[in-house]
């Protein structure tokens, strides 16, 4: 009896879920020969390209057709603390920026590792599932309509969609962050316990809340395994798209309406350069005739650079490898949707001005794992990472990372081919106040730690002994320490944004206008990270939802 218990129960409860999947998980509108024309033609299935391709079958009043490069995630992407072994499937574009001048020091090459989601769900069927609007004063300087409250009816859709679950206070760690919030209490400060797009314990992205729903309209096709290569266009005006099959085969489908581009902050300005789409010298220097001269197009590129600080800690109340990896923890996860998996492990975020922290309640990290998706050397790991050895370790991690940084990157391509990454330059660090800033989030992390809960559960930071770093004052107030350590040590957090900028048509910085369509073309618009103006001080998966649900309402003309 014991036996079945422990061993049996979570192998035949596995077992079944796969089976599920397997067979109840495949939508009937994935075809393998698409029509010739469709009224809307939907590249990319990611976080924005789920929603649209969702709302603008609703009404069942017109064709769509949603192209996607990737197939379907492996079960395990619905496990929310599984998210990062995703990392090392050929689900992920698996991209990396150019060496880094200004940041980076500590990776190998001074190159970031920058996954992407390659499948239906996209980056939103890898990601950390934390959700967030921002605060107002980020929408305060884009276009007309989309300011913070325009967009507050499209928050309100998203939440409902979403399934938003917050962080328990019961939890002991939780509990004694959400506590410091109110000890610090600071003017423009805020902690808040995290929030996540859970349901009963797993993985809710917007590929669940939405695509799922429209599995069996017939006016939606979805072709999987398919890339789009380029949009063709007759003069100014987009008429199809050329696709490649799996198997190699090349095709054209038309468009009799438009084609929303939704591949995603690298991925839609590669497009739109390879069409013909972007500034005239780019383009003539890989022989790409040019459609129309866009400046702009890849340019504005932003994330948040996250420096990881590790808290030791001597109460047993953190997540700890050994405690992951107990049967019970996966009995627990298969039985009833709940336990140590069924959490990201991220427990709170917080604000102070423009920079931000998010508390991430686990204290051993596994080396093999981690050490490889960060693309860090082995001494910079080993130095921040002081628990590395040990699956024990009770602690838990501060990403600390400036949310309004000034640096901007851009996205160029490689060479005229399409099957060639683009160059993703994202500039850390160029502009010194993102350093300042930074260094004001690892402060509000150390306030924290002074906080009388915090104390009392035995929290002790651990100063990196960093090569690159120790001709200085290891202390955390030290600005010239701070300043080493966020150049050597810190890591994309994934929020690349801003590639094809919304904007006024006459705001010479956009490729959008604020009705989503590529300026200077017709029948073309993007709807993805890409055209986000400016960072969110937070996380963008949400808003990112939001803004598509908004996209659909204008091209659907209900508003
Ligand atoms: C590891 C990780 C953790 C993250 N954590 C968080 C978090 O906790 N909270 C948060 O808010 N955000 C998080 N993000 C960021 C967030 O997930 C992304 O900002 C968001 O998913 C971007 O949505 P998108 O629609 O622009 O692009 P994507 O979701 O990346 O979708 C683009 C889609 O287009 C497809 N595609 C691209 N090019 C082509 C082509 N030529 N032909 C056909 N298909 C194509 C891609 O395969 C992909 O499916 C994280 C991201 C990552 C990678």
């Amino acid at each position: 009896m014991m036996m079945w218990n422990i061993f049996i129960f979570p192998i035949v409860c596995l077992t079944l879920s796969i089976l599920y999947n397997y067979y109840y998980g495949t939508p009937i509108n994935i075809v393998e020969n698409p029509a010739n024309n469709y009224d809307y033609i939907i590249v990319g299935a990611g976080t924005a390209g789920c929603v649209i391709a969702s709302q603008l079958s609703k009404s069942g009043n017109a064709s769509v057709l949603l192209i996607e490069a990737g197939g379907y995630f492996k079960w395990f992407s619905s496990v929310p603390l599984a998210a990062p072994l995703l990392q090392g499937t050929d689900a992920n574009w698996a991209y990396q920026t150019k060496p880094q001048t200004f940041s980076s020091r500590g990776l190998r090459d001074q190159k970031q590792f920058v996954p992407r989601g390659k499948g239906l769900g996209g980056s939103g069927q890898v990601n950390y599932l934390l959700h967030s609007f921002g605060i107002p004063e980020d929408y305060a300087n884009w276009p007309v309509g989309w300011s913070y409250a325009d967009l507050l009816p499209y928050f309100k859709r998203t939440e409902n969609a979403m399934v938003v679950t917050t962080v328990s206070v019961k939890e002991e760690l939780a509990r004694a962050f959400h506590n410091a919030g109110i000890e610090i209490s600071r003017e423009n400060t805020s902690l808040i316990l995290a929030r996540h797009t859970l349901k009963n314990g797993a993985r809710w992205s917007s590929y669940n809340a939405y695509l799922n729903k429209a599995w069996d309209r017939e006016n939606l096709h979805i072709l999987i395994n398919t890339f789009v290569t380029k949009i063709i266009f007759d003069k100014l005006t987009a008429r199809a798209v050329q696709i490649q099959h799996q198997n190699g085969t090349m095709d054209q489908i038309k468009a009799n309406r438009e084609i929303i581009l939704c591949g995603g902050a690298f991925n839609t300005p590669q497009l739109l350069l390879l069409s013909g789409i972007g500034p005239a010298n780019e383009l003539k220097k890989y022989r790409i005739p040019v459609v129309s001269h866009l400046e702009k197009v890849g340019e504005n590129l932003f994330d948040h650079l996250n420096v990881p600080i590790y808290i030791g800690l001597k109460t047993p109340v953190s997540v700890t490898l050994n405690k992951l990896m107990s049967l019970s923890e996966i009995f627990k996860y298969y039985a009833f949707g709940s336990g140590l998996l069924a959490s990201t492990a991220i427990l709170g975020t917080g604000i102070t001005g423009h920079s931000g922290i998010v508390f991430f309640g686990m204290g051993s990290a596994d080396e093999s794992l981690l050490k490889d998706i960060a693309n860090y050397h082995t001494t910079t790991f080993r130095a921040i990472f002081p628990s590395y050895a040990n699956s024990k370790q009770e602690g838990f991690i501060y990403l600390a990372n400036c949310l309004q940084p000034k640096s901007r990157g851009r996205v160029t391509l490689g060479s005229s081919h399409f099957s060639d990454p683009p160059i993703i330059d994202p500039r850390y660090l160029q502009n010194d106040y993102d350093v300042a800033c930074t260094h004001k989030a690892i402060n509000l992390a150390m306030d924290t730690l002074r906080t009388r809960q915090f104390m009392e559960l035995g929290v002790t930071p651990h100063i990196p002994n960093l090569d690159e770093c120790n001709h200085l004052k290891p202390d955390y107030s030290n600005l010239e320490f701070t300043n080493c350590l966020t150049r050597t040590a810190g890591l994309t957090s994934h929020h690349f944004g801003g590639t094809c900028q919304m904007g006024n048509r006459h705001d010479n910085r956009a490729v959008v206008d604020e009705y989503l369509r590529v300026i200077g073309v017709n029948g073309v618009r993007i709807v993805d990270a890409s055209i986000l103006p400016s960072p969110i001080s937070g996380m963008p998966n949400s808003v990112i939802i939001a803004m598509a649900e908004r996209a659909a309402d204008i091209i659907t003309k209900i508003k």
